[in-house]
């Protein structure tokens, strides 16, 4: 156990952990300005950790540092996600730098990777003064853009986006094909990003793989109406083997409804040489399937960030394959 503060005990290793992961990263630069007592009430940490990072990054730099950011870099228990955290923070901040311009219609994807974005955005739209119409492609994004005081837009006002930027479960480099709705966000996600001139994939690197399926074990999502879950199941079973899976809220008892009322079925794959867009196809047409986690041709450019705060761009080089 590590020395007291008047915070209470402090943990060396966590600190020293955290510490580690953020002093060279590039957006420490970006850091600057929130109000400390702001961004405090919204971290998981405590607040003797968060106090001494701080303090070390600010000493160490001369900077006064957004604490908000920080917060969200780890959680409050297990300072080995501070790695993967860094890392979707660096990517955000860079998709948002990169991409977002005044007087853009933007679409706000979902998860924990674009919650980095949307910080970097009120950021930005405070320091660049930027007019920016946001469209949440969930209950969580539409949360997140009102926290922030961002401008909510709808596809009613907004039907045409310049850009959707979004997180994603797993990416497979070469064409780009992505596995998304492990938080229980997909449709609106797949018409929002439908909608956008551009889609921008956010994550770590932990996501990208050869084939899909490779790392992502939950299978494919696809939310599917309540009524029609049983036939369903059977039917993809019957066509791919494998195992349909109904997804189960962890907070309530029974099945977890999507921001749209309905099912999610997790299709837990057996092999990993399928032709995807023949798989969504086949899914799409089973009366009752609303839609599938599979973003085939969708994806424009993902942006892989590192623990170090390094941003590699990855762009489609293969074609997806057709039957
Ligand atoms: O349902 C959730 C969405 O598709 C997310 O974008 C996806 O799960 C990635 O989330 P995260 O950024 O938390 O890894």
């Amino acid at each position: 156990m590590g020395p007291s503060s008047v915070f209470g005990v402090v943990h060396q290793e966590q600190i020293d952990a955290i510490y580690d992961a953020l002093k060279n990263s590039h957006f420490v630069d970006s850091l600057a300005g929130f109000s400390l007592r702001r961004s405090l009430m919204r971290s998981g940490l405590s607040k003797s950790i968060l106090f001494t990072v701080v303090d070390k990054l600010r000493l160490s730099s001369g900077k006064y540092f957004n604490m908000s950011a920080i917060s969200f870099t780890v959680g409050p228990k297990n300072c080995s996600t501070a790695g993967a955290d860094v890392s979707k923070m660096c990517a955000a901040h860079h998709a948002i730098d990169k991409h977002v311009k005044d007087g853009m219609i933007l679409g706000i994807g979902s998860g924990s990777t674009i919650v980095y974005g949307v910080q970097r955005l009120a950021q930005r739209m405070k320091d660049e003064n930027l007019s920016v119409v946001c469209v949440p492609t969930s209950y969580q994004a539409r949360q997140l853009i009102i926290d922030y005081k961002l401008t909510l837009g709808n596809l009613d006002t907004n039907p045409k986006l310049d850009c959707t930027i979004d997180g994603a479960d797993e990416i497979e480099v070469g064409t780009l094909t992505c596995i998304k709705g492990g938080g229980g966000c997909l449709t609106q996600e797949k018409i929002v990003a439908s909608c956008s001139e551009k889609l921008i994939i956010v994550a770590d690197g932990a996501k990208e793989v050869n084939r899909l399926g490779q790392k992502w074990k939950k299978g494919i999502p696809i939310e599917v109406i309540p009524m029609a879950c049983k036939p369903i199941q059977q039917k993809i079973e019957e066509k791919y083997g494998g195992e349909a899976v109904l997804r189960m809220s962890a907070d309530k008892a029974g099945p977890l409804v999507t921001d749209n009322g309905n099912f999610i079925l997790d299709w837990c794959f057996p092999d990993t040489k399928y032709c995807w867009s023949s798989v969504h196809n086949y899914f799409k047409q089973i009366p009752g399937v609303v839609e599938t986690g599979l973003f085939i041709d969708m994806t424009d450019e993902c942006l892989i960030g590192d623990p170090q705060g390094n941003v590699r761009l990855l762009k489609k080089t293969e074609q997806t394959l057709e039957l």
